[in-house]
This record gives structure tokens, sequence and C-alpha cells, in this order.
């Protein structure tokens, strides 16, 4: 990043740092060349003249912030192409850079679509599909949800009738509530679309399945007949994005068109199982474990944002007739931050985990061996709630943090946010989420309490619970572990006992359960904050870390676990784990911690590496320089491209000279 015009606050911030940023930068993106690649690319696009002469989303409709993402998202595409980029990775390094939070119209079509096909389709199936999808004959988009049901997909209601006698599906909503309402790219911009329905063959409900479906022309784009589609309207964000709505009035398809690689329906209509209805988990995982990346890079970014401009931000003399220090040296302004910063660094690493151990079960998964699903399955759903729930907080409290300015979209922050939040909710309502991960808690707990050895991560649950926390005044990491996995063992079983102590009080199971759930809850969310601190300590073991780096990422990995204790101290106090000594060490160590990072705050958020493109923020940026950019943004408004705003004559002047109320009459008129 340049150097160039950087304020002098940030150039001794940078100048202070104990460790070698670069270090850490190759740390978190998997290596020297990787990052070398990753900035090649996203070079690309910052010195791109179509990427400069767009105008700010901020200032667009939301009809023309669907046009500029379309636009954006097709040249992002063509180039993608020119480039020969087909690796994933990098297509994302460039999209990232040169989308700039701007949720692709297109985006649906990548994620779910072209996935869908690949991973649920028959060979056949494929070879007809694949080519038209990549080539955009086909523009397709996933439709699950309706109006009535999101989370509960056996509850859905668009049927998907066979008739043999034609060897046709027969698609119909039947309901109001039945039309699929949410799905993205949706309303305008897909003409076909992956339909979850319930299937009837013979008589029978077999449950949801798949099915392809055209909903326009490919020819002129027109909606064909049997369908209604339109957007939803606007949203909380998401401008760039039209989510749709979709119903079916008694529309026949091919039977080809059911996706068949696992179930199948005869010409006769025999319906034929999927061999193990777990085979869907593998895109789950997937799915999920981008989404703790998203949002984790979502509260990065915030936390580049923030901590950039808290060490350029000055308020208040420290004493009468004193210099206004930044606002980065108040102790509560790090108290707010660090954490944050710290659990960016936890939860990115987090995701890594996930989507690399499934990387590595995937061809088991491919060949049916399903054996280590279970666990990763859990683990991802939990940590899809758990990381999307703390990085939408945190980036709230990042706004805060900056004061006034965080509200303004020119902070970049609002923008984060509202791409950030929605991942609490689609793939999976994160409270349901928490509920499944806990389900399969509660599995191993009864399995560890029948002797039954427990698979890797969740060999804590069923230990002793008699201990005492190891804690001393150093703060060891081992002992920070410890008291993670005594909160969660604690947790999982109080759950547990709630639940058997229920039944035994004579409720049926489903009773038990809902009269649980809360405490089930904590237990799966003990599990998942467990499974980041322990993942945070042993990553930072990397033999690629310098040991300065690993000096300072000890601290973060300290301040991230002793934090989260503070922070729940109720759940690690209950049973005495740890005593009242104990948490002045912890609450000492915080503050000491925060001294500790303060030097390397910004290194630490410029290890990001995420250029002001990416950003998109007047306080984010690397130079500091925020004052102008602030400025420079308010010039730009429509608003201020008129001395006199028309609403002058509508409504002030007629207020001001009532006597021209008439040609305020005339102007409405117009
Ligand atoms: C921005 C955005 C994009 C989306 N994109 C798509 C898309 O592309 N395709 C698609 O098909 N869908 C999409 N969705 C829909 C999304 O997947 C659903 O909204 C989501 O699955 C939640 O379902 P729901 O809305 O029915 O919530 P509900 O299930 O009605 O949840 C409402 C409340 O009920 C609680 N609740 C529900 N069930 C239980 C339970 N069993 N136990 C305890 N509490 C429960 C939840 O915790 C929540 O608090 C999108 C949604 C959004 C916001």
């Amino acid at each position: 990043m340049s150097q160039e015009n950087v304020t002098p606050d940030l150039a001794r911030e940078r100048s202070k740092a104990t460790f070698d940023v670069e270090n850490l930068a190759e740390f978190m993106i998997g290596g020297r060349d990787r990052l070398k690649r990753k900035r090649f690319l996203q070079n690309i696009a910052i010195q791109d003249p179509f990427f400069k002469k767009q105008k700010s989303w901020a200032f667009c409709s939301v009809e023309e912030q669907y046009d500029m993402g379309l636009s954006k998202s097709i040249y992002i595409q063509k180039k993608l192409q020119e480039m020969g980029i087909t690796d994933m990775q990098e297509a994302f390094y460039y999209r990232e850079c040169a989308a700039a939070h701007e949720n692709s119209p297109l985006g649906l079509h990548y994620a779910m679509f072209l996935p869908t096909i690949n991973k649920q389709a028959t060979p056949e199936q494929k070879k007809k599909w694949l080519p038209l999808a990549e080539s955009y004959k086909m523009i397709g988009t996933y439709a699950q949800t309706e109006l009535g049901h999101g989370t509960f997909i056996r509850g859905l209601e668009t049927r998907a009738t066979y008739d043999p006698k034609t060897k046709e599906f027969i698609l119909d909503s039947p309901t109001l509530t039945s039309m699929k309402y949410w799905p993205g790219c949706l309303g305008k911009t897909s003409n076909h679309c992956v339909v979850m329905a319930q299937l009837y063959t013979q008589g029978k409900s077999h449950g949801p399945h798949m099915f392809m479906v055209q909903i326009r022309s490919m020819e002129d784009h027109s909606v064909l007949p049997g369908i209604e589609v339109g957007v939803i309207g606007n949203k909380f964000g998401y401008g760039t994005n039209d989510n749709g709505f979709l119903r079916f009035d008694k529309l026949r398809i091919p039977r080809e068109n059911m996706l068949m690689r696992y179930s199948q329906v005869h010409e006769d209509g025999t319906y034929v199982k999927p061999q193990n209805a777990k085979l869907a988990y593998g895109s789950m995982v997937l799915i999920r474990s981008s989404i703790v990346s998203d949002a984790a890079r979502g509260l990065a970014q915030a936390c580049v944002i923030s901590i950039r401009y808290s060490a350029v931000r000055r308020q208040t003399e420290a004493y009468p007739g004193g210099e206004e220090p930044q606002i980065l040296e108040y102790q509560t302004q790090q108290y707010r931050l660090f954490p944050l910063l710290a659990s960016a660094y936890s939860l990115q690493l987090a995701g890594k985990y996930v989507f690399n151990t499934y990387l590595e079960v995937n061809d088991q998964i491919e060949k049916g061996n399903l054996e280590s699903m279970p666990e990763l399955h859990a683990l991802s759903a939990g940590l899809k709630a758990f990381s999307t729930y703390e990085a939408s907080a945190g980036i709230e409290v990042c706004r805060i943090c900056c004061g006034g300015h965080g509200y303004s979209q020119a902070s970049g922050l609002p923008k984060i946010y509202v791409d950030v939040v929605p991942g609490c909710t689609y793939e999976g309502e994160n409270t349901v989420m928490m509920l499944q991960t806990a389900r399969y808690l509660m599995k191993c707990y009864s399995r560890a309490k029948q002797g039954q050895k427990l698979p890797g991560f969740v060999q804590y649950i069923g230990q002793n619970l008699n201990k005492k926390s190891c804690m001393s005044e150093e703060i060891a990491l081992g002992c920070l572990v410890m008291a993670y996995e005594h909160r969660a063992a604690r947790l999982v079983e109080a759950a547990a006992m709630r639940m058997q102590s229920l039944i035994q009080g004579g409720k049926k199971q489903h009773e038990a359960w809902n009269g649980s759930s809360v405490q089930l809850l904590w237990a799966a969310k003990a599990h998942c904050h467990l499974f980041c601190v322990k993942n945070f300590v042993d990553a930072i073991q990397a033999k690629s870390l310098s040991s300065k780096t690993a000096t300072v990422m000890k601290s973060v990995c300290q301040l991230y676990g002793v934090h989260g204790i503070l922070e729940n101290l109720g759940e690690f106090m209950q049973d005495g784990f740890f005593s009242g000594e104990q948490v002045g060490y912890l609450q000492r160590k915080m503050l000491a911690l925060f001294e500790d990072i303060r030097p390397n705050a910004v290194a630490l958020v410029d290890a990001f590496d995420y250029p002001d493109m990416v950003l998109s923020s007047c306080l984010g940026r690397y130079d500091g320089q925020v004052y102008q950019a602030l400025y420079d943004y308010a010039k730009s408004a429509p608003m201020n491209q008129t001395e006199i705003h028309s609403t002058y004559y509508k409504h002030l002047r007629p207020l001001i000279n009532p006597e021209t109320t008439s040609d305020a009459m005339q102007f409405a008129k117009l």
C-alpha cells in the first residue's frame, strides 16, 4: 500500500510495531505466494478505470444499485475469463476487491445454482445443464424458503406431483404461504431455478426434493406461463440483490428435471430413496464454513476501519491545556475494540479450519463414507451461528466507537453490517443452528455416559467436573483452554440433566427438549466458543510465525480467551471453578493485555491486508486522511450538485413566503 501522504499519527503507529506485518499477513492467508497473488489480482481491480468511474452505491436508489451490481458482476466475470482465472480462491480475491461489498445479483448463480447442479445432478443432467449454466444461457438460483416456512423444510408446501401418463411433474403452489419468498437473484435476474418441493408419486408423499425449473424465456426473458415471479421489495440492505417471490400454477416440467443423483422417480412413478439421507451434509458444511469466513471478514474490516480511525481521531484534552489524545489511548476504547480485533483473528482461523477440514473429508463424503461428518456438520452449524452473531454485534460496536462519523455511510460500517447480519438468518436461522449443534452434543453426552470414546474435539464431554482451575497470574494458554472445556462440559451436562429430569417428571421428549432449549443454546454456544479458543491456541503454534509475531499473537489469543471468560463470568463461576482471586488475575491481565497490544494495534489491522477499495471507507483509509475524504464524500452527494434544491420551491418557499403557495401548487402539478 502506498506510503504517500500518510498522516503522522498512522506513520508513527506503524513505526512502533514490534512485529513484521508481512509475516502475519502471509500466515493468515496461507503463505507468501498466495499473498503476492492476492495483491496482484486486487491491484488489477484497483487500477481498472471501469471501477474508478462507478458512482458510490450509497447515493443510488435500489434500482440503480441493482443495475450497477449487475453491470459490475458481468464485467468482473468477463475479466476473470479474460485472465483465465478458474480457481475459486483467486476469483474470490479479485471479486472481493472489484465488487467492494456489493452483493452480486449473480451471486447465487455461482454460490448455489452451479454447486447444486454439480452435487445433486446425475452425470447426464450435468452434461445437459452445466455448459448452459457456465456460459450464462441459464442463469439460476436456489429457491427453497417459502412465505410460510423457512426453517422447517419438511413443512414446505410447494408440490411436485408425478404424472406417469405424460412423464411430467406438476409443480404447484397450492396456498398463499406456499409461494417461494426470499431467494436471492430470483425476482428479475434468473431464468432458471432449483426449486425445493414436496415430491408426490403413486399417491405417496416422499418429502422435499429438488427440481430444475425454467421460469423465464432464454430468448427474451419473458416470464413463462404457469409462473408468477417478482421482487419482494426493499430490504434492510442487499440493494443489489433482487430477492424474489415465485408461484407455480400447475406448471408441467419433464421427469428428467428432478435432480436425481441420490433419489429417483422412474418412468412408471416408482420412487427410489437415497442410500443415505445425510449425503446433503457435505454441501451444508461447505456453505456454512464460507459464512463463518464471510462473518470473520466483515468483523476484521470493521476493526480495520475503527482502529485506524481511532489512531487518527483526537478528542478531549487529557488535562486542561494538554494535547487531545488519539481516542485509541482511551482504555474504554481499547476495551471495546481490542477484544473484537482478537475475535476477528479467531473467527478467521475458525473459518479456515472448517473449510480445510471439509476439503480433507470431501473425498470420503463423495464415496459415501460419512463417519466424520456428524461432528463437522454440528460444528459448522454452531460456528455459522456463533460467528455471525459475534461479527454482527462486533461490527455495530466498531461503528459506535467511531462516534458520529460511524453513522455515515462514508464510514463503510453500516454497509458491512447490513451485509453480515443476514448471515444470522439465511442458510439456517442461528438459534435453530445452535439447537442442531446441541442435539449432537446431547448424543455425545449420552455416549460418554455409556463409557464410549468420543471422536476428536468433543472428547471433553463427560469429563470430571469436580476440578478447579489451574489459572495463575501468568494466564497460561493451557489453563484458558481448560477453563473453556470445563464450562462447555458443565453446560452440556446441565442441559442433559434438565432434559432428563423433565422426562422423568412426565414430559414428552419434545416438551422436554423445548423446556431445556435455553440451556441447550448455552451449551452449544460454549462448545463453539471452546472450539474458537482451542483452534486459536493451536494455530499460533505454527512454525511459519516468526518469534516476534508469535509473541504478539499470543497476547491477542490470551485477550480472546480472557475477555470471553470475563464476559461470561457466571458460566465459569457458577460451580466455583474459578476463585475470586483467579478472577482478579483475569481482570488485571485483560488490562495489561490492552497495554501490550496498543503499540501493535494498527499493525495488527494492517496485517488483514485489505486495500482501501475493499474497505470503501473514508475512516479506514490506509493513509488516514479521513477529514479530506469525508469532505470529498459530502461534496459528491447528489443533493450538493445544485445550489437550491427543488424541494425549496415545493415546500419551503410557500412556508417562508405564504403568498407563493399557488406557485407551489403549480410546481406540484408539474
Ligand atoms: C438476505 C436473505 C437472503 C436469503 N436468501 C435465500 C435464498 O437465496 N434462498 C432461499 O431459499 N431462502 C433465502 N432466505 C431465506 C432464509 O433462508 C430463511 O429466512 C431462514 O431459513 C429462516 O427461516 P424463516 O424466515 O422461516 O424463519 P423462522 O423459522 O420463521 O424463524 C423465526 C423465529 O422462530 C424461531 N424458530 C423457528 N423454528 C424454531 C425451532 N425449531 N426451535 C426454536 N426456535 C425456532 C427462530 O429462531 C426465529 O427466532 C434468505 C433470507 C434473507 C434474510
